[in-house]
């Protein structure tokens, strides 16, 4: 910290505060963002993992990764300041003061070439949303907050876990259907809903409504001065079947869109795409940089290439099986179990902006293969999510918590806590949970579109093993 001198609390997040610091040497102005480390050596492992993956993250529409480092019990992520601030506040402070389309386009561009370098990456953000995109002084959008991101490790993969907040989650989510980048995408859709109205696109006044209509995918229609490209990419953003969506890709090049959205893109970006359209995903120097920094820095425990994984930042593959059909509507389980549920109305839908971390999975697969899953909802029926949801204010639904389903803990997080007044604030814990990393049997392959091997991961993989065993009493870590 010596490097560094505190300017002032910039804000307090799930695990701990994030404040903005001046660096002596060079007088720049950075956050950085304290997150306290759990006790429990696999929990701490889970809580390096947003310095991990947004090291490895190099886009002018990322937040940009300086250094990260272990004081006392704190693991200090020093990162690019934003003087802008988030997308959420931007769009607060309008009012009712739609913005000018030049700046939605000019923004989505950035969100969706930002966003698609993660994936190109093999990386799924999970946590997209206008909180978590900000802007810079000069305009820049940068997507942050790596807190919930997972790897996918296999082109042929979904992730089995989820991590995100459900006015932003998709409908496959609340469905228990295999998610990937797509789901991301609807995200990405919510935001430029968001950009578009001002409004959230899912309003609901109950959680029920809210998920009934993320999984019918009912939205409003965009006003109609909007260009004609906007209002069919929010469409197709919003298409309930993932495989109806476009990819990040897709948009930026083959979409009805993509000229517009290119038209907007700033001279920056459109270098930094026309190199990664050279050099694809991370190359086998840039792996080797990652690796290094993460081999060499004691943080390989944080990796999950040892095993653990899902939910803490690395999202397995599964082999593909039988191809399920794709319902329109939520599971029958879903509406059965939101049917029977009186649920708390909301002082405000849009009112809040916050995250909130779930593992939805609430529902039940209709194969013969999901009787794991429904075994287990048996044994630990949906009702104790649905009595805390009843408690809950559906501004919780921007909050952090998670769905644990097999665990006693079914549910983690500010709905199983004491609710107030306030719909931010320290108390939003996140916990993370073991027993959520089951094999599951569903059998959708992911969207990415190229099926490539992902190198980095590879190289990282043979760092760690390499590295391994002469980490083992390394408390400290420096990222840089
Ligand atoms: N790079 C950044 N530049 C400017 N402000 C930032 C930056 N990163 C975070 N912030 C701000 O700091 C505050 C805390 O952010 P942080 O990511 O720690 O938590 P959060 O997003 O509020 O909650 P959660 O932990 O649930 O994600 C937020 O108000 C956020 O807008």
């Amino acid at each position: 910290m010596e490097t560094y001198s505190l300017l002032r609390v910039i804000g307090q997040g799930s695990f701990g505060r994030a404040v903005l610091v001046r660096c002596k040497s060079s007088e720049e102005k950075y956050v950085l963002k304290e997150i306290q480390l759990p006790k429990n050596q696999s929990k701490m492992e889970n809580s390096r993992r947003e310095a991990v993956l947004l090291s490895g993250m190099k886009h002018p529409n990322i937040v940009a990764f300086r250094e990260a480092f272990e004081a006392d019990d704190l693991l200090c992520i020093v990162m690019e300041y934003c003087s802008g601030g988030d997308l959420l506040q931007r769009i607060r402070q309008q009012k009712t003061a739609q913005f000018c389309v030049d700046d939605i386009l000019r923004w989505f561009a950035q969100m969706c070439a930002g966003a698609k370098h993660i994936h190109d990456k093999r990386v799924l953000h999970r946590d997209l949303k206008s909180k978590n995109i900000f802007l810079t002084d000069n305009g820049t959008i940068k997507l942050g907050d790596f807190g919930s991101a997972c790897i996918l490790n296999s082109s042929k993969a979904y992730a089995r876990t989820y991590v995100g907040t459900p006015y932003y989650v998709a409908p496959e989510i609340w469905d228990n259907k295999p998610y990937n980048n797509k789901s991301d995408v609807w995200s990405l859709g919510c935001v430029l809903y968001e950009l578009c109205t001002l409004r959230h696109p899912f309003q609901a006044s109950s959680w029920k409504s809210l998920i009934l209509k993320v999984c019918r995918g009912a939205y409003p229609p965009l006003p109609n001065h909007l260009p004609y490209e906007l209002q069919y990419l929010v469409k197709h953003m919003f298409k309930t079947n993932p495989k109806d969506r476009p990819s990040l890709h897709t948009i930026l090049t083959s979409h009805r869109v993509s000229k517009l959205l290119r038209s907007h893109f700033p001279s920056q970006v459109m270098e930094s795409e026309a190199q990664g359209s050279r050099t694809g995903r991370w190359n086998r120097e840039e792996g080797k940089e990652v690796a290094r920094l993460l081999g060499e820095k004691s943080l390989i425990k944080t990796s999950t290439f040892e095993g653990r994984e899902a939910s803490e930042g690395h999202c397995e593959s599964t082999e593909p099986g039988k191809r399920k059909q794709w319902a329109t509507e939520p599971s029958d389980t879903v509406l059965q179990v939101l049917a029977n549920a009186s649920l708390a109305s909301s002082d405000s839908a849009a009112s809040t902006g916050h995250t909130l971390a779930g593992s939805s999975r609430g529902s039940v697969s209709e194969d013969p293969e999901g009787s794991r899953q429904r075994r287990q909802w048996d044994r630990d029926p949906p009702e104790r999510l649905l009595s805390l949801l009843e408690k809950a204010q559906l501004s919780r639904a921007f909050s952090t918590f998670l769905i644990n389903k097999g665990g006693v803990d079914l549910l983690v997080g500010p709905l199983s806590e004491q609710q107030g007044d306030d719909t931010d604030g320290p108390e939003a814990e996140v916990a993370t949970d073991e027993d959520r990393l089951e094999p599951r049997s569903d059998d959708e392959d992911t969207d990415f579109e190229e099926e490539s091997q992902c190198d980095w991961i590879d190289e990282v993989g043979k760092m760690f093993a390499e590295h391994s065993s002469r980490n083992d009493c390394g408390h400290k870590l420096l990222l840089s």
